[in-house]
């Protein structure tokens, strides 16, 4: 299958390769020996907010996964901030929201004790938790509609209150490309709304977005683009 994602870029958000924040030719993703997807071609550049949309089982999730380097990678080079992924190391620059993340209820998280753990890859060895830092938490609550929230038990909120805060914690760390997927699932209209004024910031700084979706819902005025996968690209 080939996935000619840049094809449908709109010209103004067309940019060199060198600039891409994050970049695949000829990938091809799977779980084990199985490839899911195949012929990936995609460059994401500052700025940009790319949707990831297409049916269940199409393969969005592995897409995400493989371009961190989550999932098996049968082919193709992986690049980001224009390095190989193999040779990044520079992680405090992306931000990832996988699709399922259970939150353990027997551990006493409180929401801002979990939304600071986004900050971490932030501090250098021995540095301390800093006003900067506190700031960022607390603009990551307000962006995912917490503020008020912080002090609560992490367990006790709902599923997406939950799936907010884990939002949250990977907006904290005020990420130069951030992968959700499906950040808005279980998420109502108001919350979502106020997410999407977040990404739309968040990309007004050159930061790069993206976000598997099954509706854009709030998010279509902040979506650049969209990528569909097709029914049943199923293994190759
Ligand atoms: N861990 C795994 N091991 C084996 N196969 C997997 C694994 N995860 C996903 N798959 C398979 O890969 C294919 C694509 O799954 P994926 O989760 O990427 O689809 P999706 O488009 O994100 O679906 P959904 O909209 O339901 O979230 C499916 O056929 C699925 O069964």
């Amino acid at each position: 299958m080939l996935l000619s994602a840049r094809a449908a870029a709109p010209a103004g958000l067309r940019s060199p390769a060198s600039d891409a924040v994050l970049s695949v030719r000829g990938g091809a993703f799977g779980h084990g020996r199985r490839p899911v997807l195949t012929g990936v071609d995609l460059t994401v550049t500052p700025g940009e907010v790319v949707a990831v949309r297409g049916p269940n089982g199409s393969g969005k999730s592995t897409l995400v996964r493989g371009l961190l380097g989550l999932c098996e990678v049968h082919a193709g080079e992986v690049r980001l901030f224009d390095r190989p992924r193999d040779r990044f190391h520079h992680w405090h620059r992306v931000g990832y929201v996988p699709q399922r993340h259970t939150v353990a209820g027997g551990v006493p998280v409180t929401v801002r004790e979990l939304v600071s753990t986004g900050r971490l890859n932030r501090l250098r060895p021995w540095q301390r938790f800093g006003e900067a830092d506190r700031c960022a938490v607390d603009c990551a609550l307000e962006g995912t509609a917490l503020a008020g929230f912080d002090h609560r038990p992490l367990a006790e909120l709902s599923g997406g209150q939950q799936r907010r805060a884990l939002v949250a914690r990977a907006l904290a760390g005020d990420p130069e490309l951030l992968l959700l997927d499906e950040p808005t699932a279980g998420v109502d209209a108001d919350s979502q709304r106020v997410l999407a004024a977040t990404l739309a910031g968040l990309a007004g700084t050159g930061a790069a977005v993206v976000v598997v979706l099954h509706e854009l819902g709030p998010l279509a005025d902040v979506v650049t683009r969209v990528v569909t996968l097709p029914a049943g690209a199923g293994p190759c």
